[in-house]
């Protein structure tokens, strides 16, 4: 079976399909969007993508995707995520600090107090400035990626497990056109039910009435 994942290769949503899919081939995309048009187009069966981050929130391209597609979850996996400040081994020092916004924000603490003046820029993953850096020996680049990802491409760790708490997980979950849930071997207590609800008409109070509905039946 294929399974499309936010790629390249060594990115947070690899590690997290090879859990998942440990004998499927796995098939690397550039963007959540090139994610979810695989699983329309019929390019893949299934897609995995990240959801929500403990500290950061939701992944909201994932979130309005969900909606703009016709696509079902089928499962979710929540991952520990540490995070690593790397360089070209070539270099010393840099003058730049690139990754996924994620990753950026969720370190955002540890790169003000210590690199305060050094810009940052997004990039599409973790994995994908890693790979940057590594194809750019000249130029003064720093990654936040993980530790997979520095051996891949050859990166020099220089500051680890940079996230701004100790305790952060990403919810990561499997998109296909299937309505049935995947089964993992998970307790019968995390079964779960995601539903999109939009409203006739936006009016106050609109959420508190949908969210009532689930409350007084407990
Ligand atoms: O950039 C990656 O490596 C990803 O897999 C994406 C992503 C995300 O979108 O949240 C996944 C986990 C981490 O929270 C940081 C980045």
């Amino acid at each position: 079976m294929k399974i499309a994942y936010l790629g390249p290769q060594a990115s947070f949503t690899q590690l997290a399909a090879t859990q998942i899919f440990p004998n499927d081939e796995l098939v690397p995309q550039s963007s959540i969007l090139d994610c979810f048009n695989a699983v329309k187009n019929n390019g893949v069966e299934k897609a995995v993508v990240p959801l929500e981050n403990s500290i950061e929130g939701t992944v909201s391209m994932t979130l309005d995707y969900l909606y703009d597609f016709e696509v079902f979850i089928e499962t979710e996996l929540i991952m520990p995520i540490a995070h690593h400040l790397m360089i070209h081994p070539n270099n010393g020092d840099f003058e730049k600090i690139i990754s996924h916004p994620q990753a950026l924000a969720q370190t955002f603490h540890f790169r003000y107090n210590n690199f305060k003046d050094i810009p940052s820029q997004d990039f599409s993953s973790t994995a994908a400035a890693a790979k940057l850096v590594s194809e750019n020996p000249n130029e003064k680049w720093a990654a936040v990626a993980n530790r997979y990802s520095a051996k891949l491409y050859g990166l020099k760790i220089i500051y680890e497990n940079i996230q701004d708490f100790e305790q952060n997980h990403t919810k990561f979950i499997v998109i296909s056109k299937n309505k049935s849930a995947l089964k993992l071997p998970l307790p019968k207590t995390s079964e779960k039910t995601s539903l999109i609800i939009t409203l006739p008409e936006d009016h106050a109070g609109g959420l508190h009435q949908v969210l009532s509905v689930f409350a007084w039946r407990k």
